[in-house]
């Protein structure tokens, strides 16, 4: 059914920012939860709110979840997934809002008109603002001379042959007294970075996150194809064609060892045939990675539920975990001194026009009162150079800093 919120003489069109913002505090003053996204090399930006702040799950069975967003903690034993369903939806076009300051009208659709009704006279109250929960203690910088130690051990385990491969993380907080418009950083991030799945997510549960990640967890077309990604391996973008980029011996190991750990899962489930095209250079932003794609036809290989077994298997992958995983996650809990939370699960819609598409959820940050916490983590290996790595987490941190500060 197609609900239309109309402009009248009073409720006015609101440029692309401001839909965002009302959608947040729509959905925060109700209780309810909501995603904003934008595939990847994609035009549609989506609106999706959940107005019971979206189901909590321990267990997930990706095949007996409804149409909606999937959100995953990177420790799925200690938070739970969230499932958010489509009660109030939207689209909008990213040319309509090539100037931000344009104000448009868009088309909002439920299946029950009461929700449309709820929102519309929502936008012809005052102005609010968008909640913001206080910085906790246990959301705090990570030290150079933490991270740095962390990854000195790091190695020493991997020497000690406990694993192969690890990626431990830190946390930057910036403050700022300015209030945060995040709808306008919401859309200055998906118009800077067009090849990423750039979200934002709003939940009781969750807080607020916005992420621009370059890696695909799952993409699974029901009636197609399964595709995965080993995406590992980081460098600066030089004036230098990306043909041309050269790669270390660590990196190139780096990322063999995420492939590894997917063609291993293909192995659990004895799935033969699959299509490996890479390694390739990709560019994410300022950064360049190293990227081999997997792809099946589920047809061909009759295996429709493929997706919904694969994404048990896969996360957390050796790119944000390690390999073997166990090992690597036993050695994340017992150095990390902060909770991921949600940074380096994953998200994204499923079931939605006969495809799911999942992300890792990477060059993300959560919005504090006065405060932002960026998230990143990098790759060790035997040949780590800990000054280096904690390089390579500043840059991936200033993928969202560089816009949004
Ligand atoms: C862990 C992150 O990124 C992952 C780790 C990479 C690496 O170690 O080189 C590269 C891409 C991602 O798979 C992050 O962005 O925080």
């Amino acid at each position: 059914m197609e609900n239309r919120i109309q402009e009248t003489s009073t409720i006015k069109k609101l440029t692309a920012a401001e839909w965002v913002n009302k959608l947040i505090q729509f959905t925060q003053s109700v209780g309810g939860a909501c995603a904003v996204w934008k595939l990847p090399n994609d035009n549609t930006i989506n609106l999706l709110a959940d107005l019971k702040g979206g189901d909590q799950l321990s267990e997930l069975e990706l095949d007996e979840l409804s149409e909606g967003f999937l959100m995953a903690p990177f420790d799925v034993s200690e938070a739970h997934y969230l499932h958010f369903k489509p009660d109030l939806q939207a689209t909008i076009n990213m040319p309509e809002f090539a100037d931000s300051n344009d104000t448009i009208e868009i088309e909002w659709n439920a299946e029950n008109e009461v929700n449309v009704e709820k929102f519309r006279s929502f936008i012809k109250q005052q102005k609010t603002s968008v909640k913001l929960k206080p910085l906790t203690s246990n959301v705090s910088s990570t030290t150079k001379e933490a991270y740095v130690n962390n990854v000195e051990k790091g190695v020493e385990a991997i020497k000690a042959e406990q694993f192969y491969k690890v990626v431990p993380s830190k946390i930057k907080v910036i403050e700022s007294q300015k209030t945060p418009n995040i709808g306008q950083a919401y859309l200055n991030t998906a118009n800077k970075y067009p090849n990423a799945f750039v979200s934002l997510t709003v939940s009781p549960d969750s807080g607020i996150w916005l992420g621009a990640t370059p890696e695909i967890l799952i993409e699974d077309v029901h009636n197609g194809h399964f595709k995965t990604v080993a995406l590992a391996g980081t460098q600066r973008k030089t004036e230098r064609p990306i043909a041309e980029t050269a790669w270390t011996q660590k990196e190139i190991e780096e990322q063999a060892y995420v492939s590894r750990y997917i063609i291993n899962c293909f192995k659990k489930i004895r799935l033969r045939e699959y299509e490996e095209i890479g390694p390739k250079t990709i560019e994410a932003g300022h950064l360049l990675h190293l990227k081999t794609t997997y792809k099946v036809d589920k047809q061909a290989v009759n295996f429709p539920e493929l997706a919904s077994v694969m994404l048990k298997l896969l996360h957390p992958t050796s790119a944000v975990c390690g390999m073997p995983k166990d090992a690597a996650l036993q050695f994340i809990n017992e150095t990390e001194a902060h909770e991921r939370s949600y940074f380096s699960g994953f998200l994204g819609p499923i079931h939605k026009a006969g495809k799911t598409n999942l992300f890792v959820n990477l060059r993300c940050c959560q919005f504090f009162e006065g405060a932002v916490a960026f998230y990143a983590g990098a790759g060790i290996t035997e040949d780590s150079n800990p000054e280096k790595e904690w390089e390579e987490t500043e840059m991936k941190c200033d993928v969202l800093a560089s816009v949004i500060l």
